[in-house]
């Protein structure tokens, strides 16, 4: 399997197979709100676009990043997002760099949205399709935070089938930027819990697809057998 890393304004190409990367934390709340039984997230183009969906569907549950505003009904926080109970409902995600990435690769023939908490799941799904490529979209930081590249590095040796021992991958998002700002209080919506959550590896047994249903995309837990 040959494997590329790229930033978001990198992608000079769609590719076939794209792994979207945001550890901290679009990808690590998106995998929290389908444990909390969201059935779905649609990935939104602007804070605009996913207000003006809010309106059309009063009942989906708007989630952006950084601190709350109007319209919308929950933060980017993995950690004051495992409290809510999404049971049934539509989630619509904006974020800096997570939600970015997902639509710079739309695309693509398969693409899946990942961090460390879904990384086994994802690797899985890589090894079951046996593709003969994938780009891991490194979602912050123009392709260069610590965090989202150790996560992808990570679930490409996974995927390969190399023996990849997680720790140093785990240690390396635990130093990096949005881990330190994160901990330090230095973001805003956050949950002291936050950075904790985001390196829980495997918490849970789903992958995450992500297709277009019309005009929109939208995200899906995808689970393995
Ligand atoms: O919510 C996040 O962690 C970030 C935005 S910021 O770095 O906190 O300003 O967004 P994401 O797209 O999840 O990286
Ligand atoms: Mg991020």
């Amino acid at each position: 399997m040959d494997t590329r890393f790229s930033g978001i304004a990198d992608l000079v190409e769609t590719p076939s197979v794209a792994v979207v990367v945001d550890v901290m934390r679009a990808y690590t709340v998106a995998a929290w709100a389908f444990a909390q039984g969201a059935e779905k997230i649609v990935l939104a183009e602007s804070l605009e676009a996913a207000l003006a969906l809010k309106a059309r569907h009063p009942d989906w549950v708007t989630l952006k990043d950084g601190p709350p505003a109007p319209g919308f009904d929950a933060v980017n926080s993995p950690g004051l997002l495992r409290s809510i109970d999404l049971t049934g409902r539509t989630v619509v995600q904006k974020t800096t760099a997570g939600t970015v990435g997902a639509l710079a690769v739309k695309g693509a023939g398969l693409v899946l949205c990942a961090g460390f908490v879904v990384a086994e799941a994802t690797a899985q799904l890589l090894r079951t399709h046996d593709v003969a490529g994938v780009t891991f979209v490194v979602t912050g930081e123009d392709g260069r935070a610590e965090e989202d590249l150790a996560c992808a590095q990570y679930i490409a040796g996974r995927a390969t089938g190399a023996g990849t021992d997680p720790a140093d991958f785990l240690r390396r998002a635990a130093a990096s930027r949005a881990a330190v700002e994160l901990a330090a209080g230095r973001r805003q919506g956050a949950h002291p819990d936050d950075v904790a959550l985001c390196l829980e590896l495997d918490r849970f047994p789903f992958a995450m697809v992500a297709t277009s249903e019309g005009t929109l995309m939208v995200l899906r837990p995808h689970a393995l057998p």
